[in-house]
């Protein structure tokens, strides 16, 4: 061992003697206190830091104390940054410097973090940064729990970060475990979000499809094509997620996007929620395997009269029923845990129907955790979701509440029953007015007048219950949020008619 590698061994073990939480700053390294970095840089570290959810990982990799992370975790909690108030708390209270901050991402195998704050780190530790950005292939390879990761060399001691995981002989109690990466969300994680769902072979899912036949495409998403296929005696629609963006910051997010699904759809069991089967990631891509809704999408259905052949419109009856179980749906995802699951994309295409006709909410990519309770309100970083679907309180000043997924459920109930939707072009002398203007409007005097002309006029206690959605929708779509109907309101306005559903 040289006398500088003897140097640097020694200030380890002193540091490790120390502990993290005493750390101070090296003789060796001289780059900025993470305190003084520029607040853009920050900011962006921030920003992808908090899409990954990571701050659970960091502050056990720094060693923080349980009231430190509890602290975090508070104002994660109220919406604010987690991972901004980490770096308050270990940059601040301990002083670290930039160059701890990127060993700590090193060792954690945060590589775009890394790339974030590469240019306040000394230039020579830049050959620790992978070349390549990962690609989705990474997962390909299966996690061997025994398979040591070669992290290049050892990074210097200096860091304030042991690197234990460097060390190829090291023992195994001191390995950091071995991560492949999704981008930067690790397959680990993923893996965790996935325990109980089936990891199925992907030439199972090549022998469901005939070989990606063409014939069994169901459609293209923002992700990739979807394709029915039959598996294991079993009617499956089967999502290949094909991260096609070149630009780094949305496949990030379109990663994460995979995962929420992965872990909410996962966690959710509900008559009126998409069932996920299971997951495949040994093939060419990735897959994600659903139950397959034979009735298609509620936004084809309600233009099925366009369709070739077209098919006969969706009858009241059949239209109220939908709206109830898609209230249901969303009721559930608000109360079935302690802190409300708000969907945050609503929409006739991310409600699809079974072969009765039945829904059932897909496409989870977006949801969130809301605030504690379900009629409180946080304030979040970005907008997500559907801009037409999206109220205004959240479109222009990012207040996130369950009340989003009440207004879009709204407008939903307001397409279903009109038949229009809220992107068309309204007549000539309608111009001025979108949608909701002109229900609002024709509601006070000539409500019947609002429904679906491809259906016949109601009558009798029929008339009443479209009446009753037309209402629903109105009370939903509320500019105030206070003004808003809850989902359980929803559902007790509807009671009345349960006779049609
Ligand atoms: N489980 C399923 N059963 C039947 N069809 C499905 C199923 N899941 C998706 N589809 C169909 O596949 C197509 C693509 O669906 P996907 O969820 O990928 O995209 P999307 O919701 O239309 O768009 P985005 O993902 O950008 O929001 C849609 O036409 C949808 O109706």
């Amino acid at each position: 061992m040289s006398g500088a590698e003897t140097t640097e061994a020694e200030a380890q073990a002193q540091n490790q003697a120390n502990g993290n939480r005493t750390r101070s700053r090296s003789h060796l390294d001289n780059t900025i206190a993470i305190r003084l970095m520029p607040l853009p840089v920050r900011n962006q570290v921030c920003a992808h830091l908090d899409a990954l959810d990571v701050w659970k990982q960091l502050a056990t990799a720094a060693n923080l104390y349980p009231d430190q992370v509890e602290q975090i975790n508070t104002q994660r909690q109220r919406g604010r940054s987690a991972s901004n108030e980490f770096l308050n708390i270990w940059g601040g209270q301990y002083n670290h410097t930039v160059q701890t901050l990127f060993a700590l991402f090193k060792k954690l195998k945060l590589h775009n973090a890394m790339r974030i704050i590469k240019d306040y780190v000394s230039e020579d530790l830049h050959r620790y940064i992978p070349r390549s950005v990962p690609t989705i292939s990474d997962l390909r390879a299966p996690v061997d729990p025994s398979a040591r990761v070669d992290n290049g060399p050892p990074f210097p001691s200096s860091s304030g970060v042991s690197n234990s995981n460097n060390n190829r002989t090291s023992s195994k109690a001191e390995e950091i475990p071995s991560l492949e990466s999704l981008g930067n969300i690790h397959i680990s994680t993923v893996e965790r979000a996935a325990e109980s769902l089936l990891k199925i072979d992907y030439s199972e899912l090549e022998m469901a499809t005939d070989r990606w036949c063409p014939e069994n495409r169901l459609g293209q998403g923002g992700f990739g094509d979807v394709y029915r296929g039959e598996w294991k005696q079993l009617d499956v629609a089967i999502k290949v997620m094909n991260y096609s963006n070149p630009n780094m910051d949305q496949k990030q997010v379109e990663l994460q996007q995979s995962y929420n699904e992965l872990k909410y759809l996962n966690s959710i069991r509900h008559d009126n929620i998409l069932a996920l089967y299971g997951y495949s990631i040994n093939g060419e891509k990735p897959c994600l395997v659903y139950q397959l809704m034979k009735g298609g999408s509620l936004e084809s259905r309600l233009r099925a009269h366009k369709s070739q052949p077209p098919l006969p419109a969706l009858t009241w009856h059949q239209r109220f029923s939908i709206s109830v179980g898609t209230a249901r749906g969303i009721y559930f995802l608000h109360t079935a845990r302690n802190i409300p699951l708000i969907h945050g994309d609503i929409k006739p295409a991310n409600i699809l129907l079974d072969q009765c006709l039945q829904p059932k909410i897909g496409d989870f990519g977006l949801v969130r955790e809301g605030p504690k309770s379900i009629n409180a309100v946080m304030q979040v970083k970005k907008k997500f979701g559907t801009r037409v679907y999206l109220p205004p309180e959240f479109r222009n000043s990012n207040q996130l509440s369950t009340g989003v997924d009440v207004y879009s459920y709204g407008i939903v109930l307001l397409e279903v029953f009109t038949g229009r939707q809220v992107t068309d072009r309204l007549p000539k002398n309608d111009l001025k007015q979108d949608l909701l203007v002109y229900v609002k409007q024709h509601s006070k005097h000539n409500r019947v007048e609002l429904l679906d002309k491809h259906v016949a006029t109601p009558m009798g206690e029929e008339l009443d219950m479209c009446m009753c959605a037309i209402d629903v929708g109105v009370n939903c779509t509320a500019q105030d949020p206070q003004d808003r109907l809850s989902m359980e309101d929803v559902l007790d306005r509807f009671r009345p008619f349960r006779n049609y559903y």
